[in-house]
């Protein structure tokens, strides 16, 4: 019988990434996702383009033998879709993780109705530091009788991943080949952690990484640190494109400089060498300035209210790098053009700005990243993007 995965997530990483390497390992697919209006549109097609740009050409894949359904309308059949598939893959932004959690807890019960005697995993790529160690939490709140404890323990695999490809806005051509197309950039690897119950999963693309949990906050506080920074900045500056951004020498300092600190504090906290943190900087440097995949600067500037968090990827390496007795100057200065987006078509923009004009910037820089007055290294780290944001704002 064919195997059968269920992707909860159904936009760029869920339809690319995904969707790609398990359709050619000769899975079934079952879409979960909240927009109704998109897992109609996927049904009713049966099938969609999937672009994948690499170094010399964009090569096309169709992508069908897939199922979708509505989280919002088809509850109780995704659950017991994701009672009998053979694995699970959530590709979501942080904040729809304590819904997963939910189908988590609600797909443990039916597993047990069912007598369902094989593990089953459930695989994250969300760009958020320690995203299986929280939704572990979540899940573990709502078990309560012994029953639902034990069966979670012994069968439910709960696995963090590395994000490797990624998914942008396709271009006007694309979307009019085909409006439901997906674009992505190549890859055939998904690294992943050892939280896996029962057999190890044997696809090829399946790559066990050690000390994945210091790799996702290297990805997320170092990678997409870069990556925002360099787009936050050239959104000031007016370009559209991130790899306009990353051959800006002026942002290149700016952005390396803050990748040298967020650096200096994960390679403290998760134990990576200079030669790891290197060869980071350097494939990461390579693929914003030379990526033939157009990445809109409103795409990873997107939802600065979650970029600017506690422990999203300014505050959380800036704090580290203070734990340690440096400075995250430019990590602050990051911050601060992050304080500066600007863009009505952003809801999380706008709230950010409204809030800045409602409440200063000061309370506001207070709030967004959650720190305390009553901390000595947050109130300097208050006082550094203050000031960043004074000058920058000054100057335009
Ligand atoms: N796009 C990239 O290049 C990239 C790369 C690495 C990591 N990531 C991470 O992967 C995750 C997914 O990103 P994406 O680019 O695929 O986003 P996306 O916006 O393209 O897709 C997200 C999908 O989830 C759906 N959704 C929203 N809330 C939901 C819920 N509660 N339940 C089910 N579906 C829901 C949306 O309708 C949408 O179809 C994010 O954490 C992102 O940070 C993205
Ligand atoms: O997905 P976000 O909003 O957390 O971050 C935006 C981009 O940095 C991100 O999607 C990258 O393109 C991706 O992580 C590939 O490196």
């Amino acid at each position: 019988m064919k195997k059968t995965v269920a992707i909860i997530g159904s936009g760029k990483i869920g339809r690319g990434y995904l969707a790609d390497l398990f359709s050619a390992a000769g899975y079934h697919i079952t879409f979960i996702d909240i927009s109704t209006d998109l897992v109609d549109k996927l049904n009713s097609r049966g099938q969609y383009t999937l672009f994948i740009t690499g170094k010399a050409e964009t090569k096309k894949r169709i992508i069908k033998d897939y199922e979708a359904y509505s989280i919002e309308r088809d509850f109780t059949t995704i659950i017991e879709k994701l009672s009998i598939v053979d694995m699970v893959c959530v590709a979501l932004y942080p904040n729809a993780l304590p819904s997963v959690a939910n189908q988590i807890v609600e797909t443990i019960k039916r597993c047990i109705e069912i007598s369902r005697k094989n593990p089953l995993n459930f695989i994250f790529f969300v760009n958020k530091a320690l995203t299986a160690r929280r939704v572990k939490e979540m899940v573990e709140k709502q078990l309560h009788t012994e029953t639902e404890i034990n069966y979670y323990k012994d069968n439910i695999g709960i696995v963090e991943a590395l994000t490797l490809r990624g998914g942008v806005n396709p271009t006007p051509k694309m979307l009019k080949e085909d409006p439901l197309c997906v674009s992505s950039s190549e890859g055939t690897v998904i690294p992943v952690g050892d939280e896996f119950v029962g057999p190890k999963p044997d696809m090829e693309f399946i790559q066990f990484t050690d000390r994945v949990e210091g790799r996702l906050a290297e990805k997320v506080w170092c990678g997409n640190m870069l990556h925002c920074t360099i787009a936050s900045i050239g959104w000031s500056k007016g370009y559209k494109y991130t790899v306009e951004c990353a051959n800006d020498p002026y942002i290149q300092n700016i952005a390396d400089q803050a990748y040298n600190e967020a650096s200096f504090g994960i390679g403290k906290e998760f134990n990576f060498n200079t030669e790891e943190i290197k060869e980071g900087k350097n494939k990461y440097w390579n693929f914003f300035m030379k990526s033939n995949v157009l990445d809109d600067v409103e795409h990873v500037s997107a939802d600065p209210l979650r970029k600017l968090s506690r422990d999203d990827r300014y505050i959380g390496p800036a704090l580290l790098c203070l734990k340690y007795n440096k400075l995250p100057y430019f990590l602050a200065r990051g911050a601060a053009y992050l304080f500066l987006f600007e863009n009505e078509k952003d809801p999380s923009a706008l709230k950010l700005q409204s809030s800045v004009k409602s409440n200063g910037i000061e309370q506001t820089i207070w709030d967004v990243c959650d720190l305390s007055p009553n901390i000595k290294e947050e109130q300097m780290l208050h006082q550094l993007i203050l000031a960043h944001y004074k000058e920058i704002a000054f100057r335009k």
